[in-house]
C-alpha cells in the first residue's frame, strides 16, 4: 500500500518532460502570484469601500467599485490563463512520458506480449497517462496556487486581530490531521477500480482482435456472457469508490461548517468588544471564506491525488518490466553478403524448467539453403525465434556470421535476418510503407521490380493509386494470400543476408504456390535460407534438409544424401507425403 503522497513519485516520472517547460513554469508561477494578489486586494477594497466616512466624495467610491471590477475581471483572466497553461504543460509532459512508455512496451520480448493484450497496454498506456496529465493541471496547479493563497490569507487574519489568526491556524491545523489520516482511505479502492478497467480493456482488446474467431465458433454468447460478468463486478467497485470519497467529502462538509462556526464567534466578540469596524469586520469574513476555498479544493484534488497515486504506480509497474532480451552492445557488426548460422549446444525453453529443443547443434554455411522439417510442435519455428533473437536460449549459443548474435545490436540483427511467416501484419498505411516499413530511402522502381519478380504485376497494375494505394489495418481489402506475397517482397526489400521462411506459402494456392517457388528461387540465390514447411515439395530445391523431433535433430544431412538412402527419415516422410496427396 502507498501511505506517501505521491508528489514525488509523480516528479521523478514526469519531471524530466517538466524541465523542457521551464518558461511556461516560470509564466505560471507569475501569473499564480497576480491572481493572489487580486484575490486579497479585492477585501480590502470592499473595507476601503465599507469604512468610507459619510462624507466621502461619490468619485471615490465609484472609482473604488470601478477599481473592484478591474480586478475581479483581471482574476478571473489570470485563471482561465494559468488553466490554460498548466492543461498545456501537463498534457505535453504526459505525451513525450506516453512516447518513452510505448517506445518501453515495443522494446520488450515477445513474452510480454503475451502477458499483457493489447487492450491492457492500451489502458495503461493512454488511460493511466491521461490521469497523470489531469493530475498536473488540477492537482499541481490548483493546490500550490490554493496553499499559497492559503498561507497569505492567514497571514492577513493575523495582521486583522492574532485572535482570529491563532484560532484558524488551529483549525487548519485540525483540518490538516484530518486529511492527512484519511488520505488513503478511498485508495485501495481506486486501485481496485484501476486494475478492473485494465481486465475490461484487456478483454475488449482481446474481443476485437479474435472477432471473426469468435463469431465463426459461435462464442459470442460467451463473450457478451463474460462482458456481462466484468460489468457486474466492476459496478460495486465504483460505487464502493464513490461511497469512501463521500466518506471524505462528508468529513470535509463538517470541517468547513466548524470554521464557519468559529469565523462567526470571533467575529461576534471582536465587533463586541469594539476591536474591529464594520469594514474590517466584512473584509475578515472574506479573508476566512478565503481560507475555506483552498481547504475545500484540497479536499476535492484529494481524488485526484489517489488516483494519480494508482495511475503512477501502474505506469511505474509497467517502466519496472525489464526484456528478457537485452540489447546487443554491439562491438560485433554483421558483413554485407550471405550469413552463415549457427546452433552451438542449445537448449531452449519458453519456460525455463520445460525446455522444447534439447542441445540442438547445427551449422549452414553463408549461401546454403536449409528445409526443416518435423511434426507439429516439434520445434521448427522456434529454432527461427532464435535466430532473430525473440527469445535467448537458456544454454548455448546462436551464432551468425560466425558471431554470438547477443554481441551485435538488436536493429542489426532483425535488419540483416528477413523472415516470413504465415501470420502476415499489414498496417494502416500505403502499399509502398507497408512494403518499406515507412523507410522513405527505398526507390519506387526497386518497389515495382520486386513486385514484379514476385507475380503481383497485375495486382499491381490494378491498384488505384499505385504504391501510394492506402492498405486497412489487418489487410482488409487484401486475401490471404496477396498478403502473403506482400511479406515476401517486404523480406527481399530489406535485402537480408539470411532469410526464413516459415510456412510461408502455407496460404497460397498450388498454382500461385508453383510460380512463387520460381520468383522466391531468383531471390534466395546469394542469401542463406531456411524455410519451414510442412508440405515437403516446397522443399525440393533446398541444399540441406534438418528433420527434428520433440525438440531434438534425429536428420541433418544434404538433401541429396537423404534421397539417395531409402530408410532416412525424410525419405520416409517423402513417402508418407505422397502416399497422402495421391489417395
Ligand atoms: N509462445 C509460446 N509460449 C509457450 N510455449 C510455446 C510458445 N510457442 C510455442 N510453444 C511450444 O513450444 C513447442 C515448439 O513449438 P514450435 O512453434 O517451435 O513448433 P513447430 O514445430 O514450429 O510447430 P508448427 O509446425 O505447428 O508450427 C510446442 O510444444 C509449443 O506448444
Amino acid at each position: 500500500m502507498w501511505t506517501k503522497i505521491p508528489i514525488l513519485p509523480y516528479f521523478r516520472l514526469v519531471g524530466p518532460y517538466l524541465k523542457q517547460h521551464k518558461r511556461d513554469l516560470v509564466l505560471l508561477v507569475l501569473l499564480l502570484i497576480l491572481s493572489i494578489g487580486a484575490q486579497i486586494t479585492i477585501p480590502w477594497l470592499l473595507k476601503t469601500y465599507f469604512d468610507s466616512p459619510s462624507d466621502a466624495s461619490l468619485q471615490s467610491l465609484l472609482l473604488l467599485i470601478g477599481l473592484i471590477m478591474v480586478l475581479g475581471t483581471a482574476y478571473q483572466l489570470l485563471v482561465l490563463v494559468s488553466d490554460y497553461i498548466g492543461e498545456h504543460v501537463g498534457w505535453s509532459a504526459a505525451n513525450r512520458l506516453r512516447s518513452r512508455l510505448m517506445r518501453h512496451c515495443l522494446s520488450q520480448d515477445i513474452s510480454f506480449f503475451h502477458r499483457y493484450n493489447p487492450g491492457e497496454l492500451l489502458d495503461r498506456v493512454d488511460g493511466a497517462v491521461n490521469g497523470l496529465a489531469e493530475f498536473f493541471y488540477k492537482f499541481v496547479v490548483r493546490f500550490t496556487n490554493n496553499v499559497v493563497l492559503l498561507l497569505v490569507a492567514l497571514g492577513l487574519l493575523y495582521t486583522i486581530h492574532w485572535s482570529i489568526g491563532a484560532v484558524m491556524t488551529a483549525f487548519i491545523g485540525l483540518a490538516a490531521v484530518v486529511y492527512y489520516r484519511l488520505r488513503d482511505y478511498a485508495l485501495p479502492y481506486w486501485v481496485r477500480v484501476g486494475e478492473m478497467s485494465s481486465a475490461f480493456f484487456g478483454f475488449i482488446g482481446e474481443q476485437l482482435t479474435n472477432t471473426e474467431d469468435t463469431r465463426s465458433s459461435g462464442a459470442s454468447g460467451y463473450a457478451m456472457g463474460r462482458l456481462k460478468t466484468l460489468l457486474r463486478n466492476w459496478f460495486p467497485l465504483h460505487m464502493e469508490a464513490g461511497y469512501a470519497f463521500s466518506v471524505m467529502w462528508m468529513q470535509s462538509m463538517m470541517l468547513l461548517g466548524l470554521s464557519t462556526i468559529l469565523t462567526f464567534a470571533v467575529s461576534a466578540w471582536l465587533w463586541h468588544t469594539g476591536t474591529v469596524s464594520a469594514g474590517t469586520l466584512y473584509m475578515l469574513m472574506l479573508y476566512a471564506v478565503m481560507l475555506v476555498g483552498p481547504i475545500d479544493t484540497i479536499r476535492i484534488e484529494l481524488g485526484a491525488l489517489q488516483r494519480a497515486s494508482a495511475n503512477i504506480e501502474r505506469i511505474r509497474q509497467l517502466f519496472d518490466i525489464r526484456p528478457a532480451i537485452e540489447e546487443g552492445a554491439g562491438e560485433e557488426v554483421l558483413q554485407e553478403g550471405p550469413l552463415s548460422a549457427e546452433f552451438r549446444e542449445v537448449t531452449f525453453g519458453y519456460s525455463p524448467h520445460e525446455p522444447v529443443l534439447h542441445g540442438i547443434g547445427l551449422r549452414l554455411a553463408a549461401g546454403q539453403s536449409l528445409g526443416i522439417v518435423g511434426r507439429t510442435g516439434s520445434g521448427k519455428s522456434s529454432l527461427a525465434r532464435l535466430l532473430l533473437r525473440l527469445y535467448d536460449p537458456q544454454q548455448g549459443s546462436v551464432l551468425l556470421d560466425g558471431t554470438d548474435i547477443r554481441r551485435v545490436k538488436l536493429t542489426q540483427l532483425r535488419q540483416r535476418v528477413g523472415i516470413v511467416t504465415q501470420d502476415v501484419q499489414i498496417f494502416k498505411g500505403s502499399v509502398r510503407d507497408n512494403l518499406t516499413f515507412f523507410n522513405p530511402a527505398v526507390p519506387d522502381d526497386k518497389i515495382e521490380a520486386v513486385l514484379e519478380d514476385l507475380g503481383l504485376a497485375s495486382w499491381y497494375a490494378e491498384l488505384p493509386e499505385k504504391l501510394d494505394t492506402q492498405l486497412e489495418a489487418g489487410g482488409g481489402g487484401l486475401s490471404a494470400g496477396e498478403a502473403q506475397l506482400l511479406a515476401f517482397a517486404r523480406v527481399f526489400l530489406k535485402e537480408p543476408g539470411l532469410v526464413i521462411l516459415d510456412e510461408a506459402s502455407s496460404r497460397l494456392d498450388p498454382v500461385t504456390e508453383e510460380k512463387l517457388e520460381q520468383a522466391v528461387r531468383k531471390l534466395l540465390s546469394g542469401r542463406t535460407a531456411i524455410v519451414i514447411a510442412h508440405r515437403l515439395q516446397t522443399l525440393r530445391h533446398v541444399d540441406r534438409i534438418l528433420v527434428v523431433e520433440d525438440g531434438r535433430i534425429i536428420e541433418h544431412d544434404s538433401q541429396a544424401a537423404l534421397l539417395e538412402n531409402p530408410d532416412s527419415r525424410y525419405s520416409q516422410l517423402l513417402r508418407q507425403s505422397f502416399r497422402n496427396s495421391s489417395r
